[in-house]
């Protein structure tokens, strides 16, 4: 365990191979005609050969001229590459939501093309589907809502979603991302504007781990909004009262997950953007009785994690000297704290201490540092809460500049939601820390939620950090040498896929904390040493596919250990349990979803 180097270099020789993805066979479609071109699962738009157009009843429907997958590809291509020329003067957001519509329609309208522009220009697409552009959909949903995608449960719906989940039309459904709006990235509470969230994560799941977009379901659970200015919209799509409360709130959860697991028992639910109080309380609530996690708790502790380890790699040092890093988290929110108890749990198995684990991690919120002497300790926080006896020079509520300048701790970590938080002096403060190499990671989504931009952390905390943002910023050039300060992505979209895909491979019933430890530890053996030397802490966007399938099997493999692996279709326990390293990555690999045209044959 943890030892990261060995993996690391047996990666390489495994990404060498030519993976290849199950080659789907002729699809069965049971309409025929319009109904065909209509539905964006089976239209081939001008693609369908002639053969087709016959046997489905779409002569005289399509123009005459049969054009090829490449030839649609680079249509669409060349629309979007001449988009971009024509909004270069244009206010940036602008652009963001034009890009974003034109990638929607062909979503609407043909999602093999769709699905397969979004993998093969990931690096270009998930800042328009995912964050930051998600995020500016969200926030300006009802204005552009055109069609319904995924399904709606609402405070009215009581009583009634035990009938409704078989609306959706899907027999099968295998990934579900779920959210209330409460907490939408930093953009606070959305309302059903929300569901913009859990359509752009299973975008990723599709594109990163090939679960197939038939059999993935967004899902906007909707109890209301505090939110004032939507409430008072005219335009605003959601119920227009306030946010359900205790066992109300509950109560609708619980409905909802009865009538999911009822239909779909072998469906995994990721808990999305919910308000703290909500995230914890329904992950103990569900995880022992149903496969589901909290992606923002679970996936983004494993994210950060990965890139902490890489940041004790990054300064040569040993990983055992992880204990000893001091670590300043601001945000005490479920993100934060997810992170901290992945952290402290990783310091008690390395360093076989458990009581102290915690003394080199110091944790702010709104209110500043958090003491034992805080007043209303949240539980939840307590475990992270300073003795004052032990932080001497800095006091409860002690603001974020003291704190760096007293502690000169090795890692500056937000996730506070609050753009802008690493300020010019706190960001020079770090410049003092006691660290050959300080990191900053500014977790916060989406781009302006951002605690710090990479640029202002790279001129004043030196050019020495490591850098880190939740969203994506452009590597920063360093003066005239051609030094360039390389900017991660620590997201979580480096783990929920693989953590997706591994558990519904193994059948598991639920996701423990060996499946999500088995992830993080995935990820963090990942990057080679001198990957990791030049400051890259995690993999490039553009292999997301094949780091989503070593985390997938490490879950995987994580759930045989534990003897919950039941197996998924064809393949069962026995089998999954003998099946190498190697070969588990193959067979995830294997059932990721490619898109491609398949055969289309008519069955009444
Ligand atoms: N990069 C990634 O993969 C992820 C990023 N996030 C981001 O983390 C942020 C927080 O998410 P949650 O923890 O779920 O939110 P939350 O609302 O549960 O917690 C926010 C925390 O920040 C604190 N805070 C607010 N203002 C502050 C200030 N000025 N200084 C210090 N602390 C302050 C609050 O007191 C609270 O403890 C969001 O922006 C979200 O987008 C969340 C999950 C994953
Ligand atoms: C990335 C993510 O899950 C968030 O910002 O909430
Ligand atoms: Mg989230």
């Amino acid at each position: 365990m943890w030892n990261l180097a060995r993996f690391a270099a047996s990666r390489l020789s495994r990404s060498r191979r030519l993976f290849s993805s199950a080659i789907p066979g002729p699809c069965i479609v049971h309409k025929r005609g319009a109904d065909i071109l209509h539905d964006p699962w089976f239209n081939k738009d001008t693609g369908f050969p002639l053969t087709e157009r016959d046997r489905l009843g779409l002569r005289g429907l399509l123009p005459p001229r049969v054009i090829s997958f490449e030839q649609q590809y680079d249509r669409f291509m060349e629309s979007y590459r001449s988009l971009e020329r024509n909004t270069k003067c244009q206010p940036e957001s602008v652009v963001a939501l034009a890009k974003w519509r034109i990638l929607n329609r062909l979503h609407d309208r043909n999602e093999t093309l769709y699905y397969r522009v979004l993998i093969d220009n990931i690096k270009d697409f998930a800042p328009i589907i995912y964050t930051p552009t998600v995020g500016l959909v969200c926030q300006n949903y009802s204005g552009l809502f055109r069609r319904p995608r995924g399904m709606y449960f609402s405070a009215k719906d009581k009583g009634e979603m035990m009938s409704m989940i078989y609306n959706w039309p899907a027999q099968q459904v295998d990934m579900i991302v779920l959210t209330d709006g409460s907490r939408i990235l930093g953009l606070g509470d959305l309302g059903v504007q929300g569901i913009g969230i859990p359509i752009g994560k299973l975008d990723m799941y599709v594109a990163a781990a090939g679960i197939n977009p038939q059999r993935i379901l967004p899902v906007m659970l909707d109890v209301g909004t505090n939110n004032q200015k939507l409430l008072e919209d005219p335009l605003y799509l959601g119920l227009r009262q306030p946010r359900l409360e205790g066992e109300e709130y509950l109560s609708i959860v619980d409905e909802f997950m009865e009538a999911v697991f009822t239909r779909w028992p072998k469906a995994i639910v990721q808990f999305e953007d919910f308000q703290m109080k909500w995230a914890f309380e329904t992950l103990e609530r569900y995880r022992k009785k149903f496969c589901m996690f909290n992606d923002d708790i679970q996936g983004t502790a494993g994210v950060a994690l990965a890139g902490l380890l890489g940041t004790v790699r990054a300064q040569g040092r040993s990983l055992a000297d992880f204990a000893n890093q001091k670590i300043v988290v601001v945000g005490a929110g479920s993100a934060g704290l997810g992170v901290l108890s992945m952290a402290v749990q990783a310091v008690a198995r390395m360093a076989g201490k458990s009581e102290t684990a915690a003394s080199n991690f110091f944790l702010l919120d709104k209110d500043g540092l958090i003491t034992k002497e805080r007043k209303n300790l949240d539980p939840a926080a307590a475990p992270f809460a300073k003795d004052p006896g032990q932080i001497v020079g800095l006091r409860e509520g002690a603001s974020l500049l003291e704190v760096v300048k007293k502690v000169k701790p090795d890692v500056l970590l937000g996730l506070s939601g609050v753009g802008g938080v690493f300020n010019e002096e706190v960001l020079k403060a770090m410049h003092e820390s006691d660290s050959s190499k300080p990191a900053i990671f500014a977790m916060s989504n989406p781009t302006m939620n951002a605690e710090c931009t990479a640029a202002d952390a790279f001129k004043h905390a030196g050019e020495n950090i490591v850098f880190a943002s939740g969203s994506p910023f452009e590597n920063v050039n360093l003066g005239s040498n051609g030094k360039v300060g390389h900017v991660n992505q620590a997201n979580n979209m480096y783990l929920f896929p693989g953590i997706g895909l591994g558990a519904l491979l193994s059948g598991a019933h639920f996701i423990t904390d060996g499946m999500l430890q088995a992830a993080a530890e995935c990820l963090a053996s990942y990057m080679t040493d001198e990957e990791i030397q030049r400051g890259i802490l995690y993999p490039s966007i553009n292999s997301i596919r094949h780091i989503t399938a070593e985390v997938g099997a490490s879950v995987l493999r994580a759930a045989v250990a534990e003897e919950l692996a039941e197996g998924h279709g064809d393949v069962g326990p026995r089998e999954l349990a003998h099946m190498s390293k190697e070969e588990t990555v193959e067979y995830v690999f294997r059932n990721m979803w490619y898109p491609i045209y398949s055969p289309l044959v008519h069955e009444k």
